[in-house]
């Protein structure tokens, strides 16, 4: 799913069922004014008229469907740290409570609402279970239930509801009670004491009315990072007159309209691009869904077109989503700490370049439209004069209406900011995938000799392992491991396990045809061309290599190989380059990669020394603490792409190591970041091994 982390606002309309007749359909005796239409499925015709969205749904659409398609998204922008809000506006009756899932009452998974779906994939992203330990958790998460009730806000959780939060006691607002939530259950208690604690009356329009506005607000807290998710659900609009409401319920429907009125003020000052908003969760940085209900019935018209207006409003709201204060504080160290990063990930991204194929997208994403409010929230009027085929006309509007709303869709651009957003990993996922797609193709056309005779790569415009970036360089390491010819023996238990560096998942198997197990340095060349795909798992293959490798050293036999550079040099005719010998580094090399950078490649060159270690075990362990310092920077300012590069690292991982990362600064040694709560079961030591960090010398 593509989530767009700085789409402001959201509008969708959801059409409730009949009153009296259920889900059953046209009622016989009132007609619906409402029209739904698959090939333009973001309008609504009302009497006639077609009004576009960014979705509409119909009164079939399930609870999962409206959850998955309008609230998922916005469940991912918090957990991102964005501050965002759903809110549910209509008429009286029309099903927002319903949508909203504020009721305890009716908890059958189909007629589960928006609250407890949003709780539960909040809890599932956070690895956070009542059940089992909570150790892998990625932070807490914690709810609170108030109501605006006759314009004052009442604590729906606390001993005593008949305080107002505002009242003397509270002498500023405090956003209510926060329970801990660590389960369906925990969210199921908070629901029922709110739902026996919020104002609720039957009136001739709905049994169960909410008298209130209700708001839950999920905190979700991940190190310093707090965003909230806001669920509201607004008190119906409603006309005295038709709900027939006299006496307290008279008043009540008073203050309910006075409080939309007040909600519809600030959306008109935010469509004028005002900033101080003195409403939490209805401002101009915090991300907003509104979902407006709106009634089939004839008898509702007014009512209906007055909501579908205040819907129109809404998506006019000028809204910029910010991340919350702290992480952009967090952002900014990051980006201190690593200000040489941009440059380095500019030369990641044109060393792929060459790497890859062209069909690889690795660009940065263009920038922000100016008004990315403007675009679908238009409708077309057919003149009620004009039948007798009003219907074929508003087809015809409709598609009209589809492409344009599709053109603008190209039009409004993302923010070129990149920020460890869930949206960022999703594309990092995609282009990880692709690039690594990208090299396997790569290398299997290196594998082709006549490719390799006709253009045997020079030594010298071969990145050398000190210049290759942090991905070439791992694509060199598995490309040297499928090359298979040149890895020694772990010579002691450091490295008995050590094979599994090579083993991932950038590692398609290949395996010597005609050569011996440790080819000479001249042989070398012959057997890169004579590589072959073998099926099979790579560390079983190296294992038996490494037990011949250590007898032939055992034996006195040292027949390491030269690093692939040296192999292509002396392929090429020209002199083999000395074997671990740092590479030159040219002037323009510098400028073109930053200093982390240069730590990440040699941080990663490290990990390539031990391909052709010295036997003594002195030296080795000085190169594994080395690797391991090393190793250790770079963790400290590699960003969340280059992260991912590492073995075992996915994104989610790339993602908590940065988080962890500016939370606690810097990451001291090993041993704290083994004790990072991110690595959930073997994890760590899946990771450890991969990169040869396993044991402390
Ligand atoms: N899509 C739907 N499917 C099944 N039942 C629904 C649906 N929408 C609403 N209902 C039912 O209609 C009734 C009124 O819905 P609800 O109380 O959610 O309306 P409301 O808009 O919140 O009203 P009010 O503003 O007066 O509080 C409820 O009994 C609810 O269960």
């Amino acid at each position: 799913m593509n989530i767009n982390m700085k789409e402001s606002v959201v509008v969708a309309v959801r059409e409730a069922p009949y009153r009296n007749t259920g889900m059953q359909g046209i009622n016989d005796i009132e007609r619906s004014v409402l029209e739904f239409s698959r090939e333009c499925p973001k309008a609504v015709i009302v009497d006639g008229t077609v009004y576009s969205f960014d979705h509409s749904f119909d009164s079939k659409v399930s609870q999962e469907q409206l959850y998955r398609t309008l609230i998922h998204p916005l469940v991912l922008k918090a957990l991102a740290g964005y501050d965002c809000t759903a809110m549910a506006y209509g008429q009286t009756g029309t099903g927002k409570s319903y949508s909203m899932g504020m009721s305890a009452e009716r908890m059958s998974e189909e007629h589960v609402g928006i609250v407890p779906r949003c709780l539960k994939d909040i809890l599932k992203y956070m690895n956070i279970n009542d059940q089992k330990e909570n150790h892998a958790a990625m932070g807490e998460v914690f709810a609170s239930f108030i109501e605006v009730y006759n314009e004052k806000a009442y604590d729906l959780l606390a001993v005593d509801v008949n305080e107002p939060l505002t009242s003397r006691t509270h002498p500023r607002f405090t956003g209510g009670t926060c329970m801990p939530m660590k389960s369906q259950k925990d969210l199921l208690q908070i629901l029922m004491l709110g739902t026996k604690n919020r104002h609720v009356r039957a009136t001739n329009m709905n049994n169960n009315s909410s008298r209130s506005h209700a708001i839950v607000t999920i905190h979700i807290q991940q190190g310093f990072q707090h965003s909230r998710l806001n669920i509201i659900d607004l008190a119906g609009s409603e006309s005295v007159r038709r709900t027939g409401n006299e006496g307290v319920a008279r008043a009540e429907g008073v203050f309910i309209n006075m409080g939309l009125m007040g909600i519809n003020k600030v959306m008109a000052s935010l469509s004028a691009g005002r900033s101080l908003i003195p409403y939490p969760s209805l401002n101009s940085q915090c991300s907003l869904t509104l979902l407006v209900c709106i009634s089939p019935h004839a008898s509702d018209l007014n009512e209906t077109l007055s909501t579908i207006r205040f819907a129109k409003n809404a998506k006019q709201m000028k809204i910029t989503p910010q991340l919350s204060q702290q992480i952009q504080q967090m952002q900014e160290m990051h980006q201190n700490r690593s200000s040489a990063q941009t440059t380095s990930n500019q030369s990641i991204t044109q060393n792929l370049g060459r790497l890859l194929p062209n069909s690889v997208n690795i660009r940065r994403r263009p920038p922000l439209s100016s008004n990315p409010g403007a675009r679908n929230s238009f409708s077309i009027s057919i003149p009620p004069g004009a039948q007798p085929n009003s219907r074929k006309r508003a087809r015809r509007a409709q598609n009209a209406l589809l492409s344009s709303s599709d053109e603008s869709d190209t039009g409004v651009a993302p923010t070129g900011v990149i920020s460890p957003t869930v949206a960022e990993f999703l594309k990092l996922k995609k282009e990880y995938a692709e690039l690594q797609r990208g090299l396997r193709e790569l290398r299997e056309q290196r594998a082709q000799p006549e490719v390799q005779a006709e253009e045997p790569p020079l030594a010298a415009e071969r990145p050398q392992p000190s210049q290759l970036t942090f991905r070439e360089f791992n694509s060199d390491l598995s490309s040297i491991a499928e090359e298979g010819d040149a890895i020694p023996p772990p010579p002691f238990r450091i490295f008995t396990s050590s094979p599994t560096i090579y083993n991932n998942q950038n590692a398609g198997l290949l395996r010597m045809s005609g050569v011996s197990s440790a080819p000479t340095a001249s042989s070398s060349g012959a057997a890169v061309a004579a590589a072959e795909p073998m099926p099979g798992r790579l560390s079983t293959r190296l294992n038996s290599r490494q037990a011949q490798l250590i007898q032939d050293i055992t034996n006195g036999q040292d027949q390491r190989p030269l690093r692939r550079s040296s192999r292509i040099a002396s392929q090429s005719g020209g002199p083999p380059t000395e074997r671990n010998e740092p590479a030159e580094r040219t002037e323009g090399n510098e400028r073109a990669e930053g200093p982390s950078q240069l730590r990440a490649t040699s941080a990663l060159a490290a990990i390539g020394e031990r391909f052709t270690m010295d036997s003594t075990v002195g030296s080795q362990r000085a190169r594994l603490s080395k690797h391991r310092a090393e190793l250790l920077s770079l963790l400290n300012t590699a960003s969340v792409k280059d992260l991912q590069a590492l073995p075992q690292i996915g994104p989610k991982t790339a993602m908590a190591l940065i988080m962890q990362r500016s939370v606690l600064g810097h990451f001291r040694n090993w041993k704290q970041v083994e004790k990072l709560p991110i690595w959930k079961d073997i994890s760590w030591s899946r990771f450890a091994k991969a990169v040869c960090i396993e044991i402390d010398p």
